[in-house]
């Protein structure tokens, strides 16, 4: 601070883009003032600013790979001209996965999350089951509430397909699914009224229509770093930026590039079990109360597989996940998977 000039009062704000050294910040928070605006507030400019990050927030990453992400809320002083975040605020919740198949922290893709659509096609390219359920059970794991998203619905004449993707997923409590089309408009008010005011992560394989869905909401709306996306199809990029892209009706959604293999990080073996809840009434069967499901006699859930009760697909997707988990990680049937995961600051 330069002789006579007063340190201003701190800021407030919401991280839309992490660089390497700066980050980008919206103030003031435009989801605290849609919030406020339902209740008769006046909607205030927002700026987005650029602020240093402090070394002494990289001290405490607790096992984290990256000390702040974007969707954080964030403290700013600004000191003369210079602007720098003196603290990330707790977090609410937060996506995160195993930064890399090289380095097993966690890396924090995004927090503060509302909720998550996960998009897939019905047809052209088909559905993908098992890159469904892993980013459903994240979600679950991370508490975000997920939306499920069956676009081109105009492709599926009959409702053949879409009838079939309810049935898989009828078992889960609480999953929302919303059924779209950019070709005939079906579905998309319904979105943007999900959308409006939330912080939205958009989530899906290649082509089954982000981008469209997007353009439809708000034409011109581009969430793709297309650069970026090159770089990772080479693997030069070990890194995956993500950034929190503001729309007019109010309201984020986040881009996940490059995201193809999503891995939860933390988890246990008993841990995954509880991730999948549509197996929860033939698991209160199995032969022993900390089954796995995996090779143990007397599986209900199996059996239920075997019978049609639970889809093929979500077991098949159970199974792979539960292999990826160590299996000497500690193995505590009495551990709480609800409990809060770790809200601290970085
Ligand atoms: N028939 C039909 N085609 C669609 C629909 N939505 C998108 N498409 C088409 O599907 C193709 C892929 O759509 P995109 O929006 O680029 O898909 P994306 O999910 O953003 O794909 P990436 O950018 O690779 O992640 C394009 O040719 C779109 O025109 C739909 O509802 N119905
Ligand atoms: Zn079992």
């Amino acid at each position: 601070m330069t002789e006579g000039q007063e340190k201003q009062p701190p800021l407030l704000g919401r991280v839309v883009r992490v660089d390497a050294k700066v980050v980008h910040v919206d103030v003031p928070d435009p989801i605290a003032s849609f919030a406020a605006a339902a209740d008769g507030a006046d909607l205030p400019e927002v700026e987005t600013l650029l602020a240093a990050l402090r070394g002494s927030l990289f001290e405490e990453l607790d096992g984290k790979k990256n000390p702040i992400s974007v969707g954080d809320l964030v403290r700013i002083e600004r000191d003369g001209d210079q602007l720098s975040v003196e603290e990330v605020l707790p977090r609410r919740n937060y996506l995160g996965r195993v930064a890399s198949s090289h380095d097993p922290r966690e890396q924090v893709l995004v927090a503060n999350v509302d909720q998550l659509f996960m998009v897939g096609s019905l047809k052209n390219p088909g559905f993908s089951s098992n890159r469904t359920d892993r980013i459903l059970a994240a979600c679950r794991w991370h508490e975000i509430p997920a939306v499920l998203v069956f676009n081109k619905a105009d492709l599926d004449k009959k409702n053949v397909l879409m009838d079939k993707y309810r049935g898989t997923y009828a078992g889960i409590p609480d999953l929302e699914i919303l059924v779209t089309s950019t070709v005939d408009g079906r579905g998309i008010e319904e979105l943007k009224a999900r959308l409006r005011g939330k912080v939205s992560v958009l989530y899906g394989p290649s082509g089954a229509g982000k981008s469209s869905l997007l353009n439809a909401i708000q034409p011109g709306l581009k969430i793709k770093e297309g650069k970026i996306s090159a770089y990772w199809k080479q693997g030069k990029h070990t890194t995956t930026y993500s950034r929190l892209h503001r729309m007019d009706l109010g309201g984020y959604v986040v881009d996940t590039p490059g995201i193809r293999v999503f891995r939860p990080h933390g988890l246990t073996r008993s841990h995954v079990r509880d991730l999948f809840p549509d197996f929860a009434k033939f698991q209160a069967l199995c032969a022993y109360a900390n089954c796995t499901h995996d090779h143990e006699p007397g599986c209900a859930v199996a059996d239920a597989s075997e019978a049609g009760l639970v889809p093929d697909t979500r077991y098949a997707s159970y199974l792979s996940l539960l292999d990826e988990v160590d299996p000497d990680a500690a193995y505590d049937p009495n551990e709480q998977p609800d409990e809060e995961p770790d809200l601290g600051l970085v």
